[in-house]
């Protein structure tokens, strides 16, 4: 167990670093996301992809300001990255990084990338794990043509999110994999919605995480 200082970026719950054999490079997912609130929609598609891909650790990194959401209002930093941490806690491959939360500005994946690189050195490989519907949006992301150097992206399929489309088919298709998971028809979107209304989010995300709304009073109208 590590405890976390003000220069450490990961929350580490537990798992030991696993040299691999043979040389192999170290397989780390990295799961982006606002997670407003993280759900087990997020949490399936984390655990379905380090399984089918034998990645030996998945760090959830919050957005800092998501450019992209600009249009709406999202909540502080601090709560969503504390949601994230009491959703992943138990698991020991899962762990939260600050890196996004940290740095001033606009998040961009591409700064994610990179600071997570520089973080964990060459010998660890990058999987970005992400959504069929952020991988559509991905040529508008800044540095476009430079994210498939630093990671291999995961397009997990996600309920009503066509991951057919020609965007997806344009990008380099030995960085990416697409990859079908069982579906969660979840999003962060319904949650606020039902919290807003009263109705219950038991069981679409972490009970931890039903307690933290309601004490944060996070969502409500
Ligand atoms: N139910 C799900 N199944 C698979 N992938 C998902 C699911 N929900 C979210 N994702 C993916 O997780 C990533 C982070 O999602 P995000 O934090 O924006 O959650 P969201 O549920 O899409 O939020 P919102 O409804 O506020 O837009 C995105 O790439 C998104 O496509
Ligand atoms: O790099 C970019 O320009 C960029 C633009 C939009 C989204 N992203 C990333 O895509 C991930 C999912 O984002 P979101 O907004 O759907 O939660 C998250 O890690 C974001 O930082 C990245």
């Amino acid at each position: 167990m590590t405890v976390r200082t003000p220069h450490d970026h990961v929350v580490s719950t537990g798992l030991a670093r696993q040299p691999r054999k043979n040389g192999e490079r170290h397989r780390l997912g990295v799961m982006g996301g606002t997670f407003d609130p993280i759900h087990h929609g997020h949490l399936v598609a984390a655990s379905e992809v380090a399984t089918r891909f034998a990645l030996d650790e998945v760090v959830f990194v919050p957005t800092g300001e998501p450019w992209q959401k600009a249009d709406r209002e999202v909540s502080a930093a601090e709560d969503r990255y504390l949601m994230t941490v009491i959703a992943t806690a138990s698991n020991p491959r899962f762990s939260v990084s600050r890196v996004d939360i940290d740095r001033p500005g606009p998040t961009y994946t591409y700064d994610t990338l990179v600071d997570i690189r520089d973080e964990r050195g060459d010998d660890t490989e990058l999987f970005f794990i992400t959504g069929a519907d952020a991988l559509d949006q991905i040529l508008t992301w800044r540095n476009s043509d430079k994210l498939f150097d630093l990671a291999h992206f995961v397009g997990c399929s996600r309920p009503g999110v066509e991951i057919d489309t020609p965007t997806i088919a344009s990008l380099p298709q030995e960085r990416v994999t697409l990859l079908e998971i069982p579906a969660l028809s979840i999003s962060s979107t319904a949650c606020r919605g039902r919290v807003a209304e009263a109705e219950p989010v038991w069981y679409l995300v972490p009970d931890g995480v039903v307690q933290y709304i309601a004490k944060r009073g996070l969502y409500l109208p």
